[in-house]
């Protein structure tokens, strides 16, 4: 049944949401914005049926919202809704990259026919604006979920089947749960990428020759900080607690380093650095650590010619797709292990049948 969605906020996310879903439901797309030039070219591109800058409006007709605005903005949106008069259901979300000040704004929604679930589709980019939005952004990315509790299974699997075309790995957590880790994996390195260019940038009026110099990693590590500015306040404002957490642990830290350094302990210094490079080369090779593994099954496989055809061809003919693959460990001639991801449960397990019954060894991690 064709349903109507809206989104608020057509950016980067906002934009690339409303393409995905253009591209893979038939659903009646209602954007809206506070940029006229923006809805103008959601229009023209046909990114959207609908273009208004009325959120209210635009909310009282639809099934679904994404609220796809900078999180101040979001939570001012999120206070309009209290006003509004609903007279059918309604699953509203969020994109926001923190989720605990939304949450708590949203708290208070009439909730006879508001269900609210914050979410937070966890892959960007530097840029900004509509223009920079790509209806693929989200592609196997993890896409955070933070239903209230209680939430009815049945709105979070709608609000799942809303966003399936993104192709991204759903996982609920709570909201402080959300927070915490995010200050550590997303938003305390931004702020420390920015830091590392002002240092760069106060050694440039002495050593004339530092952007030259400037070699890949030093640009890796900084990638982040050629980012949208105006989001990021936003984001460190409104997880400014946690922020300065990290800072205070970080500075405790730092100092340490610096004793080492002063006090010339090389062995201590090398195993900080191994340490490091440990858990820097685990999170690329199992995705654990940061990120629980998701959805996921590993297939004990054979190096011989057309081993990993032959496990793609029996879940494709079960129509079961698969996210990711990934070939964890082959050696030469011996059994190898396949890491498959899936979009959710009932894929993993169908796939694991599947497989056991094919005489495959497999085995999902709890
Ligand atoms: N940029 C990124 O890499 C990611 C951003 N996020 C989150 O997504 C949200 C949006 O970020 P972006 O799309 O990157 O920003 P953006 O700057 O590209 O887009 C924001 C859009 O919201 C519109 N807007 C501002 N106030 C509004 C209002 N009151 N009502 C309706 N529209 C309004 C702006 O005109 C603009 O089109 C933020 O909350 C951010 O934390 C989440 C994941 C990744
Ligand atoms: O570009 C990158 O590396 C990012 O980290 C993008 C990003 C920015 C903000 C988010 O809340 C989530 C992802």
């Amino acid at each position: 049944m064709k349903q109507t969605v809206v989104i608020a906020g057509l950016g980067l996310i906002g934009g690339s949401l409303a393409i995905n879903l253009k591209q893979t439901t038939d659903h009646h797309l209602i954007g809206v914005d506070v940029n006229k030039k923006t809805l103008d070219y959601c229009l023209m591109n046909g990114i959207v049926d609908k273009a208004t800058t009325d959120f209210v409006s635009a909310v009282v007709e639809a099934d679904f919202c994404i609220i796809a605005a900078p999180v101040s903005k979001a939570i001012e949106l999120v206070d309009q809704l209290k006003n509004i008069e609903f007279k059918k259901p309604i699953i509203i979300s969020d994109v926001s990259s923190v989720k605990s000040p939304v949450m708590d704004a949203a708290r208070s929604l009439p909730s006879e026919f508001v269900t609210f679930i914050g979410g937070h589709p966890m892959a960007g980019s530097h840029k900004k604006g509509i223009t920079a939005a790509k209806g693929h952004l989200f592609e196997n990315a993890i896409y955070v979920l933070t239903p209230f509790e209680p939430c009815l299974e049945e709105k979070v699997e709608a609000l799942k089947e809303l966003l399936r075309g993104t192709n991204s790995n759903f996982l609920i957590l709570e909201p402080k749960e959300h927070d915490e880790m995010t200050s550590v994996i997303s938003h305390f390195p931004h702020l420390i990428a920015s830091s590392l260019v002002h240092q760069a940038k106060n050694w440039q009026e002495t050593h004339a020759y530092i952007p030259t110099l400037a070699a890949g990693g030093f640009r890796d590590i900084t990638r982040i900080a050629s980012s949208n500015p105006g989001m990021w306040q936003d984001i460190f404002f409104h997880n400014r607690k946690g922020m300065s957490h990290l800072l205070s642990d970080w500075i405790t830290e730092m100092k340490e380093l610096k004793n080492l350094l002063d006090t010339g302990d090389k062995v201590s210094m090398y195993h900080y650095l191994e340490q490091a490079k440990e858990y820097r080369d685990g999170l690329d090779s199992k995705k654990k650590g940061a990120i629980p593994a998701f959805y996921d099954l590993y297939v004990d496989i054979f190096d011989q010619p057309g081993a990993l055809l032959q496990v793609v061809e029996l879940l494709a003919k079960a129509e079961i797709s698969i996210n990711n693959i990934e070939i964890l460990e082959i050696r030469e001639g011996i059994t190898g292990v396949l890491r498959l991801s899936f979009k959710d449960k009932k894929d993993q397990k169908r796939s694991k049948e599947i497989l056991d019954t094919k005489g495959y060894e497999t085995m999902i991690e709890e």
